[in-house]
């Protein structure tokens, strides 16, 4: 919160064992951020991670891809 109250922002990794609460820690910092009218995003580098975070915070229903077309997509997207 701290990156985000100064202004500037950042990209955290939460690395843990399954059910210690990453979820449930990455819920609460989105809707803190996102309550003060700032933009955060989370994603996960698991297909079944990615798949239901997506669902869950963009509404969308995504196709993982082979990992060279994410890479290609990921290079799009920062031209
Ligand atoms: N600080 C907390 N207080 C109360 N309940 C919690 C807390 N952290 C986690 N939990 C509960 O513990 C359970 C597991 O948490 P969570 O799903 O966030 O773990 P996870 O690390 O994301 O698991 P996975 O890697 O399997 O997806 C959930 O039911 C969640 O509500």
């Amino acid at each position: 919160m701290e990156a985000v109250n100064s202004g500037s922002g950042g990209i955290y990794f939460i690395d843990a064992p399954g059910g210690t609460g990453k979820t449930f820690l990455i819920s609460l910092l989105l809707a803190r951020i996102r309550s003060q009218s700032n933009v955060a995003l989370a994603l996960g580098n698991s297909c079944n991670s990615t798949r239901r975070w997506a669902n869950c915070t963009f509404c969308l229903e995504i196709t993982i891809k082979h990992a060279n077309q994410r890479n290609t997509n990921l290079q799009h997207i920062q031209k």
